[in-house]
């Protein structure tokens, strides 16, 4: 299989290379939305920085896409929804550019405390103002960070050896995590009247959009120092530029702003503020690194993998995969299995995790979706993938819900699966006894012992002798070879079970033959 790429923002010529020696690879940037959909339709990877705004409509047109990634952190410019119900795998490279963004904030506070770019611009006009460019020292100065991630932890580090008082915000903050580093952790209406210097570092989101506005500036100290290299956006630049001009807010450094580049935007003709055209991310090493973590990323994904961060899918830590494997592979034959088994409109999916396989921790939500994937790939047209999986069951009003227990009906591990539709409920049980093998236990309340895969048929009937023989002879008469035969009843006389692997697929017209035979409840055929 041969495939294509687009390279739709500048990326380090080590990823490009890596890529190159895969599939066929395009660099083509500076596209606009219309540009860019007109040629999507021809690749099955894009990879993008911040530049490439890739919206619904480009998501829309990208009929083979498979892979999205970001050489980069923020995938604030990918429509993640859109990419999502299209199955495509979105992935960035959180970690690769974590410490340019901390240094350039770094240098953009210690700019501002110092007036270097103002200073700069004025010694080249042939001036010497000395006195107009007075600063402030960060020693002993309050810094608030908000946001304290990845970039966030790395420059309190830093702001401890200037020996600047750190305080910290972070709804999902590690209290632990704080501590070692030094840094008091408070509410954000806490760190705001407290702080000399205000860095935020979150994505943004709605939560995040606009948190810094004209309300919470003006409970912030009079002269306080405000920069942002994380997202524009986080704050509401007219309110900034207000506060600076009402002499409330000393200054600004910009890295990033609400609309880039910031053609508009009157904040960026005040004095007081310094700005930079989103350079956070633009040092050698941090190209690379990202570059070339997309790279291969785009590559595990079109060879038929995962990505390692993935944004639109639970992601199963590297260290966990060998375990979680055959779990996977499990449900996802008892989900093909189970749609095959019930009629009616899925109303809802119940998985429960027994035994060892409750200690699945997160991996659990891999394993569900390749559970959904199993049951809803042969009903619906759209392919269904680890991405789109839940989306396409909560699309369709069904309802999923996972359970852990310690029981396990005596097997080590237990997974079941429940399908209740309209018309009726059904359930199947497998277990993992070992990593190469993989059983189907029970299906409804009859113990069975199957190896999940091939053809069957499934059939209920009256446990009265006869029954079997009749079924082997219609078999027999379409030339369908028998390659094994279990029975299961609870109660001699009354219900039974069979699973018959047959060695081709049944047609139509034997399943009706089968089901016209006297005894017979239900009886269904079913590919895993
Ligand atoms: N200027 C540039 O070139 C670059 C910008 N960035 C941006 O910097 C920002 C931070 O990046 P990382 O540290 O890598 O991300 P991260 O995901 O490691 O950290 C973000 C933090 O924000 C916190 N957060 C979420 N909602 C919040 C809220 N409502 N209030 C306060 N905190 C909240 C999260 O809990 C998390 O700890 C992102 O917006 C990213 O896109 C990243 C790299 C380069
Ligand atoms: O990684 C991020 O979030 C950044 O903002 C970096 O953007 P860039 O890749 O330099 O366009």
């Amino acid at each position: 299989m041969s495939y294509k790429v687009l390279v739709s923002d500048p990326l380090a010529e080590e990823g490009v290379d890596i890529l190159r020696g895969f599939c066929e690879v395009d660099v083509k940037t500076g596209l606009d939305e219309d540009e860019i959909i007109k040629i999507i339709g021809e690749y099955d990877g894009l990879l993008v920085r911040s530049g490439t705004q890739v919206t619904a409509k480009v998501i829309e047109a990208a009929d083979k896409l498979k892979f999205i990634g970001r050489a980069g952190a923020g995938v604030d410019n990918i429509d993640l929804d859109a990419a999502t119900k299209r199955g495509i795998i979105v992935a960035n490279a959180p970690a690769g550019n974590t410490l340019a963004a901390c240094e350039h904030t770094l240098a953009m506070m210690m700019s501002l405390s110092r007036n270097i770019p103002q200073a700069t611009a004025s010694v080249k006009k042939g001036e010497w103002k000395r006195s107009a460019f007075m600063g402030v020292e960060l020693n002993e100065k309050v810094l608030g960070i908000v946001g304290f991630g990845r970039i966030g932890q790395e420059l309190a580090k830093r702001a401890n050896a200037l020996e600047m008082k750190v305080v910290a915000y972070d709804p999902y903050i590690n209290v632990e995590r704080a501590k070692e580093l030094g840094v008091e952790v408070k509410t954000l209406e806490e760190l705001i009247p407290v702080a000399n210097f205000i860095t935020v570092h979150t994505p943004l989101i709605k939560e995040t959009r606009h948190m810094i506005n004209s309300d919470s500036i003006s409970k912030m100290k009079d002269g306080v120092r405000i920069i942002n290299c994380a997202r524009g956006g986080i704050i509401n630049e007219d309110d900034l530029y207000d506060a600076i001009v009402a002499g409330k807010v000393a200054g600004a450094a910009l890295d990033v702003y609400e609309e880039e580049p910031p053609h508009s935007s009157k904040i960026v003709t005040l004095d007081q503020v310094i700005t930079t055209p989103h350079l956070g991310a633009s040092t050698v090493e941090a190209q690379q690194n990202v570059a070339v973590s997309v790279a291969k990323q785009c590559i595990e994904v079109l060879k038929g993998g995962s990505a390692k961060f993935v944004v639109n899918a639970p992601m199963v830590p590297p260290d966990q995969q060998d375990r979680i494997e055959p779990y996977a592979r499990l449900a996802q034959k008892m989900g093909k299995l189970l749609i095959q088994l019930v009629e009616g409109r899925i109303e809802s999916v119940e998985i429960e995790y027994g035994g060892k396989a409750a200690d699945l921790g997160r991996g659990s939500k891999y394993v569900t979706r390749l559970a959904l994937k199993g049951i809803l790939d042969p009903i619906l047209q759209t392919p269904v993938n680890i991405v789109n999986a839940e989306f396409a069951a909560k699309e369709r009003g069904i309802k999923v819900s996972e359970t852990i227990t310690k029981e396990s009906e005596g097997f080590a591990n237990l997974v079941t699966i429940k399908i209740t539709t309209d018309k009726m409920a059904e359930s199947v049980s497998g277990n993992v006894s070992s990593p190469e093998k993989i059983r189907i236990v029970k299906i409804g309340e009859y113990m069975t012992d199957m190896t999940p895969g091939g053809d069957v048929i499934i059939s209920r009937h009256h446990d009265v002798p006869g029954v079997i023989g009749r079924f082997a002879t219609i078999t027999g008469q379409h030339n369908i070879n028998i390659a094994g035969m279990q029975v299961g009843r609870n109660k001699p006389g009354e219900e039974a079970i069979m699973v018959l692997n047959v060695d081709s697929a049944v047609p139509q017209e034997a399943m009706d033959e089968i089901l016209k035979i006297e005894g017979v409840f239900t009886a269904k055929y079913a590919h895993i």
